[in-house]
């Protein structure tokens, strides 16, 4: 359905120019433009790849060095709505009369029209009359996902509605109500009513069902249906802290869109497996995500909050690509396809010895990051800009400071170990870890019972901002600019693929050595019974410090960085690990499950940073980014709790009673303190 070759098509829409509304801007009288979008002039480039547009922020780069994210298509500020819908919307409803599911879904910052623009109410209007048309039967249901609780707002009386799965693999709703609609008069009579029941930070979704009435001896009633989403706004944590907001609340919120994209983002890579169950809004809507189904985000861009603007963008941008990716080998799963072109493209290789990297230390998460492709935009685009926020000058990146392989892969060596290690299972062989350089954690995923745990990872980096809150202060001030953000310079950056990888990195783990530690209630499949069957912490630990020690770094700086963070592994093996391994395996096999293949991935998250003013002072490069969040190359929390074996959900756990009851955390980072001795001052 995407331009980008995946299921899911993702667009952006620009907010218009609400300064002329009397809207509250910071000082645009000298301000550059915030925004810029470039697509491929089909004259200048007719065998150009990509349809997809690209939106870069800054205005310091000439046009066709434009870096930026890449998204299916961007609707700019002067477009009006209904053309939006004629273009995105009404295709979704002439499939829905066919039997097609869809939904759609509205995403952004605060205020950026994500309920402007997906208009509930006049999408019905659209449905009604094609529906008496055919003699079918409209139903809706209005429902809001509130910390993960889901209540229906025709009725909000009733109790939570159960979402669950039917012996048939359907998922049901019990519990929402469906309400038989005729005329739009009637449906927005309901709908307003229903949605002035909504909680201000909830995810609103109305689903309209299309119904063949009844037919003699026959029970296949639904033709089709359709779910409009209006997604609770992103919230950028450090500033809702300083204006008030409650950071809590905020972090849920944030975690469920971490989790929705990282769904779109598992259906466009076309993975095996999708990670439904990570949010009440994905599991919900199973049935229209997956298999034949339309999807399509529109991600709603707010001048005014222009930090929170890059950090959705850069998340849809991220799950766009994951479709591109996977349509180079649509043989397999994004990961294959990753893997294949990270190792084996001959482009790829190119780069790899021009830049002097070991192809094993690449993917093409690697060398393409989020700003990549800017070398490769083509010379004819044409670019549009828009003026709104202030800026400071450019600073350019090394590609060498994207991110790297840490692991190479050992599939070999796993199956040679593989008799050794018996009963130890060997299935997902070629498991791997995708880790953002930019956060903190991982996602973990269990292969036994094909449910996913995708990895809310931002959202726990902004869990643990407390703690790094001095740092994020000192650090605003080493930011000097959004352009020198996720973007290497055009003589750094390696002309692998025209297209933007959002800034992660890949890095491959033989199954032997992967486990992850869940909750009993959650998952129960396989006990890693200790030291023989999973490799001591510390080897693993030091093959980090050993592959940090390899890598090739553009910088003094940054070389020194690595073998800090060598260094500092180095000590905690030494000081902990070494000798406690055994012990901790055995207190973690006490109270856990442990499995033996995990699978982590990141979302992306921009590092931008505002002064009091709210201007951008910076985009940091994902090392960057790392280095500044992670004081110096200190691990962050919730990887170190990852490494020690405490899984996603725990860490995630561990971290949230940290920021609700801080006294009793003291006592935890006390005691893991002691545990990593530097790494969580
Ligand atoms: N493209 C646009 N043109 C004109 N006005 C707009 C546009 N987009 C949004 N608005 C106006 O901006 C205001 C906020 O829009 P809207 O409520 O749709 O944002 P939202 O992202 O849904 O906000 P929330 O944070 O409450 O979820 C509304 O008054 C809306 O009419």
């Amino acid at each position: 359905m995407g331009s980008n070759g995946g299921r899911v098509r993702i667009v952006a829409r620009i907010r218009s120019d609400l300064s002329k509304e009397g809207e509250n801007f910071d000082d645009v009288s000298n301000s550059k433009p915030w925004v810029s979008v470039s697509r491929p002039d089909p004259e200048t480039n007719p065998n150009s790849r990509s349809s997809r547009v690209k939106i870069s922020f800054g205005s310091d780069q000439t046009s066709s060095g434009k870096q930026g994210y890449e998204v299916d298509e961007c609707y700019e500020q002067e477009m009006k709505t209904q053309v939006i819908f004629l273009k995105e919307m009404k295709p979704l409803i002439s499939g829905l009369f066919k039997g097609h599911n869809s939904t759609v879904f509205a995403y952004g910052p605060r205020g950026s029209g994500k309920t402007y623009t997906i208009q509930v109410r006049l999408r019905v209007d659209a449905i009604l009359p094609q529906a008496e048309e055919q003699g079918k039967v409209v139903t809706v249901s209005v429902f809001e996902v509130y910390q993960d609780r889901v209540s229906d707002l025709f009725d909000v009386a009733r109790p939570e509605v159960s979402v669950f799965e039917d012996a048939q693999g359907k998922i049901r709703l019990k519990g929402l109500s469906k309400i038989k609609v005729t005329s739009t008069l009637e449906f927005q009579r309901l709908y307003l009513q229903a949605t002035s029941m909504r909680k201000l930070q909830s995810h609103t979704g109305c689903i309209v069902h299309v119904v063949t009435p009844q037919i003699e001896k026959s029970n296949a009633q639904l033709v089709g249906k359709i779910n409009f989403i209006d997604l609770a706004s992103y919230e950028d944590s450090r500033r809702k802290s300083s204006e008030g907001f409650n950071l809590a609340e905020a972090t849920r919120v944030n975690k469920s869109l971490y989790a929705v994209q990282n769904v779109l983002y598992a259906l466009n890579a076309k993975e095996a497996r999708v990670p439904y169950r990570e949010s009440k809004v994905t599991r919900m809507l199973q049935d229209s995500l997956g298999g034949t189904s339309r999807i399509l985000m529109i991600t709603c861009m707010n001048p005014s909050h222009c930090q929170e603007t890059i950090q959705t963008i850069n998340l849809a941008s991220r799950s766009c690509m994951a479709g591109f990716l996977a349509s180079l080998d649509p043989g397999k799963s994004s990961r294959s396809a990753t893997k294949t072109l990270g190792m084996s493209s001959p482009q790829v290789m190119k780069s790899a010895s021009k830049f002097n990297m070991k192809p094993s230390m690449m993917s093409p998460k690697v060398v393409k990051p989020a700003s990549a492709s800017a070398g490769k935009i083509q010379p004819g685009s044409k670019s549009h800009s828009h003026s709104h926020m202030s800026m400071k000058k450019a600073k350019n990146v090394p590609i060498e400071a994207k991110g790297r392989v840490l692991f190479p892969n050992r599939a070999n060596t796993n199956n040679s170990k593989k008799s050794e290690l018996g009963n130890k299972r060997t299935e997902n062989a070629s498991a791997q870890r995708e880790v953002s350089l930019s956060l903190a954690s991982e996602t973990a995923s269990s292969s036994t019972q094909q449910e996913e745990k995708s990895v809310t990872s931002a959202a726990l980096e902004m869990d643990s901002s407390p703690l790094q809150s001095e740092e994020a202060k000192s650090s605003q001030n080493n930011c000097s600019d959004i352009n020198s953000s996720l973007i290497p310079s055009q003589q750094d950056v390696p002309p692998v693929v025209d297209s933007i990888v959002p800034a992660s990195f890949t890095y491959q783990t033989p199954p032997t050595e992967n486990f992850y530690i869940e909750d009993k209630e959650n998952k129960s499949s396989f006990l890693n019974s200790g030291a023989e069957a999973s490799p001591p912490l510390s080897a693993r630990l030091r093959e980090l410090s050993n592959n940090l020690k390899s890598l090739s770094f553009s910088t003094e700086a940054n070389l020194k960085m690595a073998q800090d963070s060598s260094n500092l592994v180095d000590q905690v093996i030494h000081e902990n690990f070494e000798a406690e391994t055994p012990k901790l395996l055995m207190e973690a096999n006490d109270k856990h499950v442990i499995h033996d293949n995990s699978e982590f991935k990141t979302p992306v998250k921009s590092c931008v940073r505002f002064n009091e003013n709210h201007e951008m002072l910076n985009l940091a490069s994902p090392w960057e980014s790392f280095h500044m969040r992670s004081s110096g190359m200190k691990v962050s929390v919730s990887l170190f709790l990852n490494i020690v074996g405490i899984g996603d959900k725990r860490a995630t756990y561990i971290l949230e009673m940290r920021e609700e009851s801080p006294e009793p955390f003291k006592q935890i980072q006390g005691m893991m303190k002691n545990v990593a001795g530097e790494l969580f001052i």
